[in-house]
């Protein structure tokens, strides 16, 4: 394939995602077949330049993504401190019998992306050129995505985004050896509790600054790798992965519990009503949606501001049966 060809099959290869995961496993993809490099990634920094997510490519065409234990090594440490020292978008560091090759991907205040490359040699002026054009269109086309799955108040995903996350959980969860070991993925509804009587109250606008806060607290209380979507008005969506009942149910119950420590003027306090479920493989995702729905009317006809699991309101003998299997429907 001549170089105009190749580069606009990668550049074909990228804008045919619209999935942020995948559109970095392009990326590292065309690194590799343009550098072979003899190690790439993508990593993730907090803004307290913790790494918390981290891409490889392994051999063949497997993608793997890592949110725990993540370290980075000295070397590349020592280049990213620079970097952002000296506010540099690439930096290249050479070595005895490597070349690290560093290129900030993405900036915000809460994090910092970057695509780390281990060379056995210097790569070309050309080759330099190329990477620099594909990482343009990378980061625009990234940009693109993100706006397009982002809810505009709240910073969350969006509905639309939610729908393909949970089909595509529902999907891993077949591959997933995680029910070993007591873990399990669970959605999770949270509902705003008398939300109406606040917007009635003190306007529109005031309400829309409540909904910020509640999505900030959610963003602060959950894990990174859990996906957290404003639903739609003053409903929110958490898909949480690889957790015990019991963790899931402490999490939640820290939300509520923060939540109701919002400071805001006027108001005492606000809370929040929460439905939860268990991810079973044979039950369809709208079935699954629904029982996290059935928790969450439980919890506003007994009290609002509590948690409540499927599973109890299953116990209490009030559960409406609307089980759809797998493969019954296909919705999405
Ligand atoms: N400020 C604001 N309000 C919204 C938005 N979307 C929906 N709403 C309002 O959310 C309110 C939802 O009210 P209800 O469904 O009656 O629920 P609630 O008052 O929270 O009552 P319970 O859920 O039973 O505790 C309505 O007043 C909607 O107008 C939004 O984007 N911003």
């Amino acid at each position: 394939m001549s170089i105009s060809n190749n580069i606009l099959h990668h550049i074909e290869n990228f804008t045919a995602q619209r999935d942020k995961e995948l559109l970095a496993f392009s990326l590292l993809k065309s690194i590799r077949n343009i550098l072979s490099p003899a190690q790439s990634s993508i990593i993730t920094l907090n803004k307290r330049d913790e790494p918390t997510m981290e891409i490889t490519l392994t051999g063949g065409d497997r993608c793997t993504f890592n949110h725990s234990n993540i370290e980075l090594s000295p070397e590349v440490r020592k280049s990213i401190d620079y970097m952002n020292a000296w506010h540099l978008e690439e930096f290249v560091d050479a070595y005895e019998d490597h070349h690290l090759s560093i290129h900030l991907l993405k900036q915000s205040r809460q994090h910092a992306q970057y695509l780390i490359v281990t060379l056995d040699k210097k790569p070309s002026k050309s080759e330099n050129y190329i990477i620099k054009g594909m990482l343009s269109i990378y980061s625009n086309f990234s940009s693109l995505l993100i706006e397009a799955q982002t809810d505009e108040l709240t910073g969350l995903m969006n509905r639309k985004t939610f729908e393909e996350s949970i089909v595509k959980l529902h999907n891993n969860q077949n591959t997933d050896d995680s029910s070993q070991n007591d873990q399990s993925n669970w959605i999770a509804i949270i509902d705003l509790d008398h939300f109406k009587s606040i917007n009635d109250n003190y306007g529109h606008l005031y309400g829309d600054e409540v909904l910020i806060h509640v999505s900030r607290v959610m963003q602060h209380t959950f894990r990174m790798d859990d996906l957290l979507f404003r639903f739609g008005g003053e409903e929110f969506v958490v898909l949480m992965k690889h957790r015990t009942k019991q963790e899931c149910e402490d999490l939640l119950e820290t939300l509520r519990q923060n939540v109701q420590q919002i400071q805001l003027p006027k108001i005492d306090a606000i809370s929040v009503s929460i439905g939860a479920c268990q991810f079973q493989e044979d039950i369809f995702h709208i079935t699954l949606i629904d029982q996290a729905d059935q928790a969450l009317y439980y919890s506003k006809q007994n009290g609002r501001n509590r948690v409540t699991f499927f599973d109890h309101v299953v116990s209490e003998g009030l559960a409406v049966d609307s089980q759809v299997h797998s493969g019954d429907i296909d919705l999405f």
